[in-house]
């Protein structure tokens, strides 16, 4: 049974123009899998996210999550469901600057009534397998952005949900950090088997994927594999996002 399936998913924001923002998407994720999704912007890629993440509705079609579907439960089960088989990673991490990087990670586990001492050693495992143990006493201020979002991808994982969504995690990354941060994310795929989903313009993060689909105009209009080998993947990548279209600012994000 696959993770994530997206049944002929379609989603139109009535207004006085209404706009198709996606259009009959249907893929599926497997467990283990870590796909990207790309497009140029108003391509439908945060749409996507927000309705498989129950923050919006579709119009049509359907979203089956560990075979269930969220959008048929009441507000309750939605919210239960989206704490236990959902974890998110943000551009602008998210996370809590009254706490340390340890308590930010922990954060999940608070609400089912884990032991302390359950808790700090699940913490220290998964800073251990991130590289960030030196920070995990460390408040925000006193941490890089990398650091930050590694500390983000504990946070979303340590409560082992189905799947981890990942809005733009190098959106606010320098290089360095970015493959620091996508290395602990392909590390993570691999040595937990976290099925991963992520958003990006980042053809550098998005060569860390297994697969990417990319949409344009709210439809699925092509899926790249990504090989064994990832320089060549991540140039498939950008001739894929040329052929593709989209703004300077899009291509000016291409790091080498
Ligand atoms: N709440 C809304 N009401 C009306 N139209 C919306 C709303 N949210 C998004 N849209 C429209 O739906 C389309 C898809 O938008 P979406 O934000 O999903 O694209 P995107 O691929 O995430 O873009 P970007 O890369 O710029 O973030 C766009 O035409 C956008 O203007």
């Amino acid at each position: 049974m696959p993770v994530l399936e997206v049944r002929a998913l379609s989603k139109i924001y009535e207004g006085k123009i209404a706009t198709k923002a996606l259009d009959h998407v249907t893929f599926r994720i497997e467990e283990g899998d870590f796909v990207g999704i790309m497009g140029p912007s108003g391509s439908g890629k945060t749409t996507l996210l927000n309705v498989i993440s129950t923050i919006d509705e579709p119009t049509s079609g359907e979203v089956i999550l560990n075979g269930q579907n969220p959008h048929r439960m009441d507000r309750q089960q939605t919210a239960l469901f989206r704490r236990r088989e959902l974890g998110f990673i943000f551009q602008h991490f998210n996370l809590l600057d009254t706490l340390t990087a340890e308590e930010n990670m922990v954060l999940p586990l608070t609400l089912d009534g884990i032991s302390v001492r359950d808790m700090k050693a699940k913490a220290q495992e998964m800073a251990s397998r991130l590289g960030i143990e030196s920070v995990l006493n460390k408040y925000m201020y006193e941490m890089s952005g990398g650091q930050m979002q590694r500390t983000a991808i504990a946070r979303a994982m340590i409560h082992e949900p189905s799947l981890i969504l990942a809005d733009e995690p190098t959106g606010n990354l320098d290089s360095k950090s970015s493959r620091d941060v996508m290395e602990a994310f392909a590390r993570m795929n691999e040595q937990y088997k976290a099925t991963i989903m992520m958003v990006t313009h980042d053809a550098l993060a998005a060569s860390y994927c297994h697969r990417v689909l990319f949409i344009k105009d709210g439809k699925l209009y092509n899926e790249l594999y990504r090989g064994n080998n990832r320089q060549a993947f991540f140039q498939r990548i950008i001739d894929m996002m040329s052929l593709l279209g989209g703004d300077s600012h899009e291509l000016s994000s291409i790091r080498l």
